[in-house]
């Protein structure tokens, strides 16, 4: 089949280009530090411009045709010249500035250029929001939320929606309130469906921070208790790691592990890698063709054209390699790159976008299949991940000693190394595990995504982990180790701006940008994630190899009450009576 069609095409067949939001409206300007609007603050420093060096001249005439010293001033000759310069500082300061800026955004115009060509609006304009505040609930725009009259009332809003009248997606927008429109949606769902929400909570929650970034159509939110468990003594710092868990005795058993890593002198990482990655599939007519991008893409001497036109979609996302892999005639490439201290998925597949765009000008015959081929590979257990490494890959040890063992772990060195080899390296290997050779990484990486703000669907790669132990010192201490090659983090972005999970971002040190190396808050945090995982498999192993996980599952893990006889709102009802 012969296949025709740019990447615009083809993006734009598959994926309907997105209304453009006002991009230039969304556009910091040097002006909007002033506190007037910008014309008439240049109209004013012109007009004394002009007034001062009228004035002054006339004086200059005058003191030489009466030959009195130019240098002797007066208070009116003193506020022109100060009037003078202060117009001149303003005019070469806005002028300048305005200059600078018509530099820098026209890379902005470039981008647009190249992303505009065909790809999706879409995948341009969000990231420009995450690095601002959180947008107010009328900034909202879809065609679906035009503006258009809506009634006053609640009631007949609420008839509206569960008519069909009133799409319920546009209600933030049409109303302009965010927790109004939640409020709204979840009356008319309660009429819909005949089912209250009851138990789940409406207010307490700021429904603005979540438009436009983390959640659509929001009518409450699911509460979650985040525990404690530290401190981690790791690479000469105390953290304490904050794990938003249902599952009891998790957290007890993290700081057990963390106890014993303490008590040992502490745990260490080493950050080997990071780098996000996306990997489009482009289909070409032969396999011949795919395999000329591929030598291309992979030709060092394009590696630094490639990096330009990447790098220009993002002040932080580096391109780093590209590799690629065959399947007939598709070609998966795999764009890898740093991201700063943003966990990277916006901003890869922003910089693959525009690199597809460039390159669909001497590979005509590429149609570009999809922008994500599953090479890359985003939340699905797979190889390439566990080789190559995805995000930031860790190691993270420590030599935990005899005495801690027996008295904090209630174990010994053997036991606790015959039960490593049989159960997560053989077993796992019985199970056909891809990644999985550790006892639980999954459960410490998923809690500390949820409490800080990550995608929690990415626990799936961040869990890959083997964990090794031996016997070291001669057999008398344990030398435990967790190999993580692909912890997906980020301090900025996606849900880590939300209050609740910048709080625990904040407990660890790592809320937001780093200032002074970005990157390195994302990458401490995925060493403090390690850590956790080695705190969870030191407990959760001993636990098991003194047989322990039935009696304290029982204890912290499993509720007194009856729960066949009383259904979820009865029984928090029935709390509510005890108390
Ligand atoms: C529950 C423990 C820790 C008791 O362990 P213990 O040794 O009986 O407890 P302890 O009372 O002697 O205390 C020792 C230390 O543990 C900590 N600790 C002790 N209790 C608490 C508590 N309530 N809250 C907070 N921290 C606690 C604390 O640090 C304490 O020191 P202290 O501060 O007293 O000097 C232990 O039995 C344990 O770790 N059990 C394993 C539980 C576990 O790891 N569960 C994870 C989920 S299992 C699963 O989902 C995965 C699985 C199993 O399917 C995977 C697979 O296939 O292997
Ligand atoms: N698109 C996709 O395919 C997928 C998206 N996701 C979602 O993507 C979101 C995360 O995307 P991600 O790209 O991480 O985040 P964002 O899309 O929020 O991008 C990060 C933004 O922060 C800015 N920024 C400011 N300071 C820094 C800094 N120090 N380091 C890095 N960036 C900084 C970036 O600037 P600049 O504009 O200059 O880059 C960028 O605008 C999550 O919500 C996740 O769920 C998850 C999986 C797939």
């Amino acid at each position: 089949m012969e296949v025709r069609g740019g990447v615009g095409q083809g993006s734009a067949a598959r994926h309907p280009p997105a209304p453009e939001p006002s991009r230039a409206a969304a556009r910091v300007q040097a002006g909007d530090a002033l506190p007037l609007p910008i014309r008439h603050t240049n109209l004013i420093f012109s007009a004394l411009f002009a007034a001062s060096l009228a004035y002054l001249m006339r004086r200059w005439r005058e003191k030489i045709r009466s030959s009195t010293p130019l240098h002797a001033v007066g208070l009116a000759e003193m506020l022109a010249i100060f009037g003078l310069v202060a117009s001149l500082i303003y005019l070469l300061s806005f002028f300048g500035i305005a200059f600078v800026q018509s530099i820098v955004s026209s890379g902005d115009d470039d981008e647009d250029f190249l992303v505009g060509s065909g790809a999706p609006a879409s995948a341009a304009a969000p990231s420009r929001q995450h690095a601002q505040a959180p947008a107010p609930c009328e900034l909202l725009g879809s065609p679906a939320a035009a503006p258009e009259k809506m009634p006053e009332d609640d009631e007949e809003i609420v008839a509206s929606v569960v008519a069909g009248k009133v799409p319920s997606y546009a209600l933030e927008a049409r109303l302009g309130d965010c927790r109004r429109a939640a409020g709204i949606r979840r009356e008319a769902l309660r009429r819909i469906t005949g089912r209250d929400i009851e138990g789940l909570p409406l207010d307490g929650f700021d429904y603005a921070s979540i438009l436009g970034q983390c959640c659509e159509l929001p009518v409450g939110y699911v509460q979650l208790p985040v525990g404690v468990a530290g401190p981690l003594l790791l690479d000469g710092r105390r953290f304490y790691l904050p794990m938003a868990t249902t599952e009891g005795c998790l957290v007890a058993s993290t700081n057990r592990g963390c106890k014993a890593i303490a008590e040992s002198g502490g745990a260490t990482s080493v950050v080997l890698r990071d780098a996000m990655t996306r990997a489009p599939v482009a289909r070409f007519p032969t396999a011949r063709r795919a395999a000329e991008l591929k030598a291309f893409l992979e030709d060092p001497a394009n590696f630094d054209t490639l990096s330009v036109v990447f790098n220009r979609s993002s002040r932080f996302a580096r391109l780093q390699g590209v590799q690629c892999a065959m399947a007939g005639r598709n070609l998966y490439m795999r764009f890898s790159c740093s991201t700063g201290d943003a966990m990277g998925m916006n901003m890869v597949s922003k910089g693959v976008q525009n690199v597809l765009d460039f390159l669909q000008d001497d590979f005509h015959d590429m149609d570009v299949i999809s922008i994500s081929g599953n090479f890359c590979s985003d939340k699905k257990p797979s190889a390439v991940n566990w080789i190559e490494g995805r995000g930031k890959s860790v190691v993270c040890e420590a030599v935990i000693g005899e005495e801690v063992v027996k008295k904090v772990l209630k174990t010994d060195v053997q036991s606790l190394v015959e039960l490593n080899t049989i159960k997560n390296l053989a077993g796992s290997a019985v199970a056909g595990a891809l990644g999985g050779f550790n006892a639980h990484a999954s459960n410490i990486v998923t809690a500390i995504f949820i409490a800080t703000g990550q995608d929690p669907a990415q626990n799936v790669e961040s869990s890959h982990c083997i964990t090794m132990l031996e016997p070291v010192n001669a057999g008398r201490d344990l030398h435990i180790s967790v190999t993580m090659p692909s912890i997906e983090v980020g301090t900025v972005g996606g849900g880590t701006q939300l209050a609740s999970q910048s709080a625990c971002l904040d407990l660890l040190g790592v809320r937001g940008a780093s200032r002074d190396r970005p990157g390195s808050n994302a990458r401490l945090l995925a060493t403090v994630v390690a850590g956790g995982v080695l705190a969870g498999e030191l407990s959760l192993l001993s636990a098991l190899a003194a047989g322990q996980l039935v009696k304290s599952h029982m204890k912290y893990n499993r509720s007194s009450k009856d729960v066949s006889s009383t259904t979820a709102t009865e029984k928090t009802r029935q709390r509510e009576v005890d108390v």
